[in-house]
Parts: structure tokens; C-alpha cells; sequence
């Protein structure tokens, strides 16, 4: 019997998750044939810089490109893998890859969070599969319940933790107390941050997957551009502290939720800030680099999902069974069913949000303090749930938490609060999910 042709594959990208991708398809080469029903090849990988030591990796030299366009051009490739990041020259390659009809599978959240539009337009005008597993939560199959599992209910939320590099500090800092930059350095060195960390520690990695995992979720278009994002570069070893007394921590959570606007209309809240939550909270145990993820949906309830959220390793496997799927499509002729963004929901801004406050106070010990404080909050018609009072006669702490209102309430009322002259200083000001406080 004649050997079926091999499904041919270019590598953009052999940084982290790249040189991960190629042990894989080596290691499990067999497996992988007998399972797609025909060999995986590579026909070139494209790199920055062709002179980079790359260690034993199990492949030919001559095989490494600098010109990754020419390599997608090429008639003998079937699949694109780009594993490099950022918008351009990213972009550019998918859309040629797509529009010549060659399968795209992209671990780049970037991209696909600012202009995932494009990239799913090209698939369509090429009849070329896009996939994008790897692209939110690192190993975790979370896309693909969404995207097919799910398609028969209505998914209500989605809540989690989505960035590895963040959850990686925030729990090193809660468990060890270790200090912010100690731990970032670690967790460059492990592999799980971004070529630029900024990209992790404020926010912007874990905003771009809440607007794929919104899209997914609600059927509709959401951008990086759309969710709310507050990074996790201001919490401080005293807000780690002030948590555990109150049995909670501190996590940077990603919440997308289907929500209904004053008029009864349907939209969509899509936000990425830290939060505190109780230690009971089965977010509060998820540690390290790892990923969670909770969906909601009407006919499934609450559904969990856990795993590696970031690594060479853990991504690549992701990466490895959307190849798997495109190359079986390859064969058989047929394509992934194509993203359904029919719903044209509205983003809703941050400050219609319902959210709750942790406010930590300076003030002056005199007579009268807390009074004026709750008046400021009843002023902006905001419910205190808790009050705390510590400190000595010239330098006292109040810490409030509040009931759920509109963020902008909240915000408004810190703002008011800052010009009380027996306020001292905000020394912190956190949200609160998960019936913390
Ligand atoms: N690391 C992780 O845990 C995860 C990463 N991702 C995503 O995967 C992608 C890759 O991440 P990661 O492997 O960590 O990144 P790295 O920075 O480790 O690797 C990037 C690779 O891209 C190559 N490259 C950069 N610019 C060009 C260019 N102009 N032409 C050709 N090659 C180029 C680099 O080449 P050279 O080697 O020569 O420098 C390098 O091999 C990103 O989109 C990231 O967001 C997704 C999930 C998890
Ligand atoms: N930098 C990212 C990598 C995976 O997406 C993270 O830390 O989660």
C-alpha cells in the first residue's frame, strides 16, 4: 500500500513554545500519523535571528529560515503554526497563509484580541481553518467547549484566572511574602511570561483572552480595546497582608458576563482588574502558574475548567491538537465550523458595573471621623457591609468594604473621600468578588 502524503507544516516561531512544538511532533511522530492518518512534516521554521544556539533540537539545521513570508508562500505547505506574537508582522503572514487556503493555528492572544475580525474574515474568504487553542489558558481545552461543546446553551459568565506569570507573583507573594520583581524574574525564567512582561503584570495579556473568551462566549465581537483593565502592579505586600486578616487573597481575575442594561436591553460587561476573594473561594487555592476558569451557562450551570495556564510545554500541547485537527481537515477536505459573532451585544463601560470596594484609609483619630466618612458613602448612595477601626491617637486605619453599586459610584466615592482633609492618604482601594469582606 502506497505511504499517504505527509501534511506539511511551517513553524513561525522556535522561541518558549516553538522549540516545545518540534519535541512534540518528534516525540510523538508515530502516535501522531496514526492518529491523523497520514505524517506530520515541517517544511522550514522562521526565526528572528537564524545564529541563536537552539540547544539538541531534534531537527535539520537547514530547515531554519529568516524569511518566514517566503516560507508561507511556498506551494508544499499546508499548515501555518505561528508561535511568535505581536501584531505585525503576525498579521500580515496569517492573512496570506488564510487567504491561500493553508490552515492557520496561533497561540497569539494579541492579535487575535485586537483584530481577530480580519484573521476570521481571511479564513473565510480562503475556506482555511483558523485555530487558536493555545491562545487563553495555555493547555486548558477551553476554547473548544465554547466554541462547540457549549453551542447548544447560553453561556451567562465567564470568570477566572488567566494569566500564569500574574497568578505565579500574586501567589508566591501571599504564600512567601517574596516581593514582586523576585518573583517576576522568576517567572521570565521559567518561561511563562511575555517577551515584554508589562504585556502580563498590567493587565494587557489577560484583557486580550477575556475578549476572545467574551467573543466565544456571547457570539459577538469583543476587542482588547473594550474590556476594562487594571493591572496588578499596585498591590502591595500590604494589601497581601490586610487580605489574610480578612481570610481572603488577592487574585487578577478576567469576568465576562451577559448582563441587561437600565432599558432591558441585553449586553455584555467584560472587565480584568485584581480582586479580593475568601480563602473558601476554589479561585483562592489556584496557584502558581496555573489557569481556572468557571463558565456559567443556562442549561449546564457552573462548569470548571483547570490546568497549566502558561510554559513551553503546557502551550504546546494546545498547539499540537489544533494541528492535529487541521491536518485531519486537511485530509478529509473539510474545515472547522466557523465563528458565530451574530449578536452584536454592546460592551458595557466599567462604570455601570456592579462591583463591591475595599477601601484602607489614613485618617486622623478625632471625633466625628467615622461619621463623616459613612456620610460620603451614603452621599454617593453606596452600602458600607464592614468597618474596620485600628491605630494609635495621631495616626488611625479604617478599612471599609462595601455592598455591591455602580462602579463609577464607587469610584466617585473614593475621589469625594480623598479631599476630606481628616483623610490622610487612600492607601488602597481593591474590588472584591466571591462574598469577600
Ligand atoms: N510562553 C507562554 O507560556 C505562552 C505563550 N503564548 C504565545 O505564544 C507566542 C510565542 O510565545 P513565546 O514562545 O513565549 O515567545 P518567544 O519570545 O520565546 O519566541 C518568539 C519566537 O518568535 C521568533 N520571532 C520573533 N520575531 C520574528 C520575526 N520577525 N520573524 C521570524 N521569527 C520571529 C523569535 O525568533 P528568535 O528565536 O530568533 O529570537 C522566537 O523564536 C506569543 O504569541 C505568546 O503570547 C501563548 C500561551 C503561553
Ligand atoms: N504570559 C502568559 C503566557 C500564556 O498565555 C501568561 O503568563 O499567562
Amino acid at each position: 500500500m502506497s505511504q499517504p502524503k505527509p501534511v506539511r507544516l511551517a513553524l513561525l516561531g522556535c522561541g518558549t513554545v516553538g522549540t516545545e512544538v518540534i519535541r512534540l511532533l518528534h516525540e510523538q511522530a508515530d502516535d501522531l500519523t496514526a492518529r491523523i492518518g497520514a505524517p506530520l512534516e515541517l517544511a522550514g521554521i522562521a526565526v528572528r535571528r537564524l545564529g541563536r544556539e537552539r540547544g539538541d533540537l531534534p531537527v535539520d539545521p537547514a530547515l531554519f529560515t529568516s524569511d518566514a513570508l517566503a516560507l508561507i508562500k511556498r506551494d508544499d505547505v499546508d499548515v501555518v503554526i505561528e508561535v511568535v506574537g505581536g501584531i505585525e508582522p503576525a498579521r500580515t503572514w496569517l492573512v496570506e497563509a488564510l487567504r491561500a487556503g493553508k490552515s492557520v493555528v496561533t497561540a497569539n492572544k494579541a492579535l487575535l484580541a485586537e483584530d481577530g475580525g480580519t484573521l476570521h474574515d481571511a479564513a473565510a474568504d480562503g475556506n482555511a481553518d483558523l485555530y487558536y487553542e493555545a491562545s487563553v489558558a495555555g493547555a486548558i481545552p477551553l476554547l473548544r467547549p465554547l466554541r462547540e461543546s457549549l453551542h447548544g446553551d447560553r453561556v451567562t459568565a465567564v470568570t477566572g484566572i488567566v494569566n500564569g506569570t500574574t497568578n505565579f507573583i500574586l501567589s508566591s507573594m501571599a504564600a512567601t511574602g517574596a516581593g514582586f520583581n523576585e518573583a517576576l524574574e522568576e517567572a521570565t525564567e521559567l518561561g511563562y511570561a511575555e517577551a515584554d512582561p508589562t504585556a502580563d503584570v498590567e493587565g494587557f495579556d489577560a484583557a486580550a483572552k477575556a475578549a476572545i473568551l467574551a467573543s466565544l462566549a456571547f457570539h459577538t465581537r469583543v476587542t482588547a480595546a473594550d474590556v476594562f483593565r487594571e493591572g496588578m502592579t499596585g498591590v502591595t505586600a500590604g494589601d497581601m497582608a490586610s487580605a489574610k486578616e480578612m481570610g481572603c487573597t488577592i487574585k487578577l481575575l478576567c469576568i465576562a458576563q451577559r448582563t441587561t442594561g437600565p432599558d432591558g436591553s441585553e449586553n455584555v460587561s467584560v472587565r480584568v482588574h485584581p480582586a479580593m476573594i475568601p480563602l473558601t473561594h476554589p479561585l483562592a487555592s489556584v496557584g502558581d502558574a496555573f489557569n481556572a476558569v468557571f463558565v456559567e451557562a443556562e442549561g449546564a450551570g457552573p462548569l470548571m475548567f483547570y490546568g497549566r495556564g502558561a510554559g513551553g510545554r503546557p502551550t504546546a500541547s494546545a498547539v499540537l491538537g489544533d494541528i492535529v485537527a487541521a491536518a485531519r481537515n486537511k485530509l478529509t477536505g473539510t474545515r472547522a465550523p466557523s465563528e458565530s459573532n451574530y449578536a452584536e451585544l454592546t460592551v458595557r463601560p466599567i462604570g455601570e458595573s456592579l462591583t463591591r470596594y475595599h477601601i484602607s484609609l489614613d485618617v486622623a483619630e478625632r471625633p466625628g471621623v467615622l461619621a463623616t466618612v459613612a456620610g460620603v458613602f451614603a452621599q454617593h448612595e453606596v452600602s458600607i457591609a464592614t468597618v474596620r477601626q485600628s491605630g494609635r491617637a495621631d495616626d488611625a486605619k479604617l478599612v471599609i468594604v462595601t455592598h455591591s453599586a455602580p462602579d463609577a459610584a464607587l469610584a466617585a466615592t473614593v475621589e469625594s473621600l480623598a479631599r476630606l482633609d481628616i483623610v490622610r492618604s487612600i492607601a488602597s482601594v481593591l474590588r472584591v468578588e466571591g462574598g469577600a469582606g
